[in-house]
């Protein structure tokens, strides 16, 4: 990824070109009224309030404030004067020549006093990195971190226990965790609550991080003191391990997506590309279009998770634009943003009956840019997210997991590589029902979810199957590595305790092993994957085998 210095330098460079541009910009739209009377023709006013709408709107990005200022004023007077030439008056005409004339000086000094100097983008810490996720545990009583530590480490998490904030701090700087697990009161240290020195901390970092709060007890005022804090989720200590490793795994979620894809539609190629440059930096795959006709073509190659579209473009109207996207089924839910000025209240209200989400009122701060994206485009990843997902593990659903078979053995098969597959059946798991009743059932499903979720990898997908059955697909995985990873998660299963009202008891699963390999295509690698997963009951359960044919 390229870094921050890098954006700043090109963002530096972009914003020299525009003000290039707005010398010529300005010497144009003096050209247009020098000496002309108030009896101007309506035609030159129309260009003068597009010149004008246009430089208020973008003046503001590239740091010229109080040109755009100064431009929406000038542009809104013409504004009144197109909707009837008549109130046009010789001396007002004069004075708002002499206020066009004034932008020169209002350009000089903006440039004068570059906003962006100095000013580092805001590069968000690549989470994610790390080959398994790393905990960092702030606790200070031994035994409680002792157990957590233990707990977390059978579902896969490198944990590193740390006393205090300033031995988690050191921790952090020396490699990036994923997630912080925080005890909310550590007495002896300064602040003791943990709601307080968690902001503390990230502000000495930089960036913050997904955050679990453990307390004693839950009340409220500990509760919104923890989400002031940023928490990300909030448990009392009694929680058991499957729970604390269901919510690290959520905020994971959160945090450790692919980069939303944003398509960008302006006219204005300098903006555009400004625009594209700070969602870059980012960390978001942004790409610009210019001709509003070249936009299905550009979506249909990035497939993006959200598209920005000016709402002010002379050769086609954003809302216009907007509509004619929707008209294909498959771009119906996508969330469009708007740039549009502020004060263009009809032309918002046909924008949003056109299919729009939402508005950017130009100038648009780079800082607001990001998050509005951000924010809309992990809402439309989240609902797409739970339409595949099965409601109790979130994990795919039965059709999704066939879906992502079936490609990856395509995949496979044409790449002349090996892809493996595994069914994992929880064993006598009707007995777990009838003896600790279905929640309980429920319980050890989704402490299943969590720990397959934890041991592989991210490419690999997993589905619940059935009730409590999983399909696991492992693309570019041979037999004997599928067969160790699935005896791993065997082992450290039938290791895990559940407790139900004091009482504990354990529960084991079986596996069955198929690979590309052995079979042409979905349906029959999914028969073969069954056929060793009936072996393995058929063998005693508690046990992984391989399809060694019918
Ligand atoms: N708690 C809970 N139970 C479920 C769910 N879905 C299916 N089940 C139960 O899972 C049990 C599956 O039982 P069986 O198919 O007989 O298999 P088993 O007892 O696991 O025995 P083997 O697979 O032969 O080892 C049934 O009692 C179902 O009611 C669920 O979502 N929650």
């Amino acid at each position: 990824m390229t870094d921050s210095t890098d954006f700043s330098a090109q963002l530096a460079a972009l914003r020299e070109q525009y003000a290039k541009r707005l010398v010529h910009t300005l010497d144009n739209l003096l050209s247009r009224v020098k000496g002309k009377g108030a009896d101007i023709a309506p035609i030159i006013l129309s260009e003068l309030h597009a010149d004008l709408h246009k430089l208020a709107g973008s003046g503001g990005t590239f740091g010229f404030f109080e040109l755009s200022r100064q431009a929406r004023i000038l542009e809104v007077a013409v504004k009144v004067w197109l909707d009837d030439l008549s109130v046009l008056e010789a001396a007002q005409w004069e004075a708002w020549k002499n206020d066009l004339s004034a932008l020169r000086q209002a350009f000089m000094t903006d440039a004068a006093f570059d906003a962006s100097a100095g000013k580092a983008l805001l590069v968000p810490p690549l989470l994610g990195q790390n080959e398994h996720v790393r905990v960092i545990l702030i606790e200070d009583e031994a035994l409680i971190a002792y157990e957590l530590n233990k707990g977390l480490s059978q579902f896969g998490y490198e944990v590193s226990h740390c006393a205090d904030f300033s031995a988690a701090e050191a921790e952090i700087r020396a490699g990036m965790p994923d997630v912080l697990v925080v005890d909310s009161m550590l007495p002896g240290q300064n602040p003791a609550d943990s709601t307080e020195a968690l902001p503390l901390l990230f502000e000495r970092l930089g960036y913050r991080l997904p955050t679990v709060f453990l307390a004693d007890r839950i009340d409220f005022p500990s509760r919104l003191a923890a989400a002031r804090a940023g928490g990300g989720a909030f448990l009392t200590k009694s929680t058991d391990i499957s729970t604390l490793a269901g919510r690290i795994e959520m905020l994971l979620r959160e945090h450790d997506h692919a980069p939303y894809r944003v398509l960008i539609v302006d006219d204005d190629e300098v903006l555009a590309e400004h625009y594209r440059l700070t969602l870059k930096a980012a960390g978001m795959l942004a790409e610009k279009v210019c001709r509003p006709e070249e936009t299905l073509a550009a979506m249909q190659s990035l497939n993006p998770d959200l598209l920005i579209i000016d709402l002010y473009m002379p050769d086609c109207n954003g809302a216009d634009l907007a509509l004619a996207i929707r008209y294909e089924d498959a771009w119906m839910s996508l969330p469009i943003i708007y740039l549009s000025a502020a004060d263009d209240l009809d032309e918002q209200i046909k924008a949003l009956s056109n299919g729009g989400d939402d508005f950017l009122t130009k100038p648009v701060s780079d800082a607001r840019l990001v998050s509005t994206v951000q924010v809309r485009a992990a809402r439309a990843r989240k609902v797409s997210e739970l339409m595949s997902q099965d409601s109790l593990t979130g994990l795919l659903k039965h059709s999704t997991i066939k879906d992502r078979l079936a490609i990856e053995i395509e995949r496979a098969h044409r790449q002349g590589k090996v892809m493996a597959m595994a069914m994992v059946d929880l064993d006598n798991f009707k007995q777990v029902n009838d003896t600790w009743g279905h929640p309980m059932g429920d319980q050890v499903i989704k402490t299943l979810a969590h720990l397959l979720r934890q041991r592989l990898r991210r490419q690999d997908s997993i589905g619940r199957y059935g009730g409590e059955e999983f399909a696991v697909v492992l693309p570019e995985c041979n037999a004997a590595d599928a067969m160790r990873l699935l005896d791993d998660i065997r082992q450290r299963f039938a290791e895990m305790r559940f407790i139900h009202e004091g009482q504990s008891f354990g529960i084991t699963l079986s596996a069955g092993v198929a690979t590309s390999k052995q079979c042409t295509d979905a349906p029959g690698l999914l028969a073969a994957a069954d056929a060793a997963l009936y072996k393995a009951k058929d063998g005693g359960r508690n046990q992984v085998c391989q399809f060694c044919g019918y």
